[in-house]
């Protein structure tokens, strides 16, 4: 996949080009540690299990939206991602770890990272304090910087190693979702701002949240790499 992204919409587009830390996200030595095979195991089933964790809080956060949302395709587009986070992305997670040995009760025991705490609860409290807007900013590094990572791992993997992973994240469902989550973004700015949203102070703010997450998602990348930083 090229660098110029997977076409996930306007809005996202514009964030992506000027979030500092896009490329140290998804072109991450983890990533390419899927990519060519080299990652060590151990890594990935630490990063999965904190990623377990990760995700309970993620799709608290999407749950969260469709309590913002204001209309009736904002909250179906939102329980839709509820959807496919719970029941499909998680379980690949549960399937990968019980292959590798961990089961589901030791899986929902893992003690909560320091570095994943705060991207989750970053993202959550943008959707606390502010509107669907600062919330979908925050949301959409995590959903659709997975998209591209996997499109791209899809074409250049040189390894079966972490195909599971890769197909999991370039596969035509999720695919869809990241399209979806960027219809929704530039439908929900153009409804709140009007169509030239782009052009609004309001725009730039919502960009540095899409930053600041973005930057939280190399924390968590670093994280995987360091299995001994995990907590007792
Ligand atoms: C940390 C992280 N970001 C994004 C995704 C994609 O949902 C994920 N599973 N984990």
């Amino acid at each position: 996949m090229s660098s110029s992204g997977t076409g996930y919409g306007t809005a996202v587009t514009a964030w992506r080009a000027a979030a500092p830390d896009w490329d140290a996200y998804t072109r991450h030595a983890f990533v390419e540690g899927l990519r060519d095979g080299t990652l060590p195991r151990a890594a990935f089933l630490h990063y999965l299990a904190q990623d377990y964790v990760f995700l309970k809080h993620f799709s608290r956060a999407w749950a969260l939206a469709i309590v913002k949302a204001d209309t009736l395709p904002e909250m179906e587009a939102a329980t839709a991602t509820v959807h496919g986070l719970l029941h499909y992305e998680m379980g690949l997670h549960v399937k990968i770890c019980a292959e590798a040995g961990i089961d589901a009760e030791t899986l929902a025991a893992t003690p909560e990272h320091p570095g994943n705490m705060a991207y989750t609860r970053y993202v959550l409290e943008a959707g606390y304090s502010g509107d669907f807007l600062d919330l979908l900013a925050a949301l959409a590094p995590c959903v659709l910087g997975y998209g591209e990572i996997g499109a791209r791992l899809a074409a250049e993997a040189t390894s079966d190693t972490y195909g599971d992973w890769i197909g999991t994240y370039a596969g035509d469902d999720y695919q869809g979702i990241c399209r979806d989550v960027g219809a929704l973004i530039d439908g929900a700015l153009t409804h709140r701002l009007g169509p030239d949203y782009a052009t609004l102070p309001r725009f730039a703010m919502l960009s540095a949240r899409f930053a600041q997450a973005t930057t939280l998602e190399v924390g968590f990348w670093d994280m995987g790499l360091s299995p001994s930083s995990a907590p007792a």
